[in-house]
């Protein structure tokens, strides 16, 4: 199995040897304010438990989602894998070192784009590339932004500034820049959550095709079920928070490549559909119950 999830309280030692990314009894917590000036303020807080001592493991060249109900820790999970945040307790291992900070080995898309709005799509995408690779010549530099101007479909659009673009085609963007400077883990935060359903669907397609061609290693976070269905080939599914945990994964068989046609006819695509929206329905409705009698 490519993704091993352990719920176990105590440490585990059954890791796969050949994970890319191994997330080791993980735990996030949101400490607090409790300094004189916060309490006197009235602002002073309890530490909040994120996530709970979650354990998986992840192949190279596959694609998982996350999936769980809001607020249950998915950003704050990828945060710590894109190592924009500290892990409290256990570690992550990317090919076998523990993860410390950001790096070129992984490249994120947000799901607000996050584009500099004064730069063009090439500036935005050479701005990337010249951070991680200042020695790469002239010609190295030039032939990554324009191969992934061209992956990402936006040929003809190098000099348009992101006010000029869709939400589609500024994602797309998003796309080109974080595989432009060759990522091993392409992590994805809601890519798609900002779009209209018909540009959602064409993007996801564009994914398709680009995993086809590229095959990374990628995780992405999604609210949508379907969408996880038509492009992954595992789902995490992870319970409510606080201190949420790693529910269930799931394995999803479909071959590829894929389309919405061909999977909806899949014996097994409507089992587990059924079953992430019976996994999401009882944890959303225990964080609302939780809500109401809290
Ligand atoms: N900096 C922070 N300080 C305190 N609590 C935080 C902080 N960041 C996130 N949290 C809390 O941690 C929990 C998990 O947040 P996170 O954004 O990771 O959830 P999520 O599953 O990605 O949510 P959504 O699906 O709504 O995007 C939430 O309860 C959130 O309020």
């Amino acid at each position: 199995m490519s993704v091993a999830p352990v719920n176990s309280a105590t440490p585990v030692d059954t890791y796969s040897p050949t994970a890319q990314l191994s997330i080791r009894n993980v735990s996030k917590v949101f400490w607090g304010k409790k300094d004189l000036f916060s309490k006197l303020a009235g602002k002073k807080s309890r530490d909040f438990v994120a996530i709970e001592n979650i354990s998986l493991d992840i192949e190279p060249n596959t694609f998982v989602s996350i999936i769980g109900p809001s607020g249950c820790g998915k950003s704050t999970l990828l945060n710590m894998i894109a190592g924009l945040s500290d892990i409290t307790a256990g570690e992550i291992l990317f090919n076998n070192h523990p993860i410390t900070g950001p790096g070129p080995d992984r490249g994120m898309v947000f799901q607000n784009y996050a584009l500099m709005p004064w730069m063009t799509v090439e500036e935005n995408i050479r701005f990337a590339v010249e951070t991680v690779y200042p020695k790469w010549s002239d010609k190295q530099k030039n032939r990554a932004i324009k191969e992934h101007i061209q992956l990402v479909g936006l040929t003809g659009a190098e000099r348009k500034h992101p006010h000029e673009l869709s939400g589609g085609m500024r994602q797309r963007v998003g796309i080109a820049r974080a595989l432009a400077f060759s990522p091993q883990i392409l992590l994805m935060d809601e890519p798609f959550g900002a779009l209209d359903a018909l540009t959602r669907g064409f993007l996801q397609d564009e994914i398709e095709r680009i995993w086809e061609q590229e095959r990374k290693t990628v995780i992405m976070i999604t609210h949508s079920i379907e969408e996880a269905l038509l492009l992954s080939d595992r789902i995490v599914m992870m319970t409510r928070g606080p201190a949420a945990r790693v529910d269930e994964v799931l394995e999803v068989p479909f071959p590829r490549p894929r389309n919405r046609e061909i999977i909806d006819q899949h014996p097994a695509y409507h089992d587990l559909k059924a079953e992430m929206e019976s996994h999401l329905y009882r944890e959303t409705r225990a964080v609302e119950e939780a809500r109401i009698s809290g």
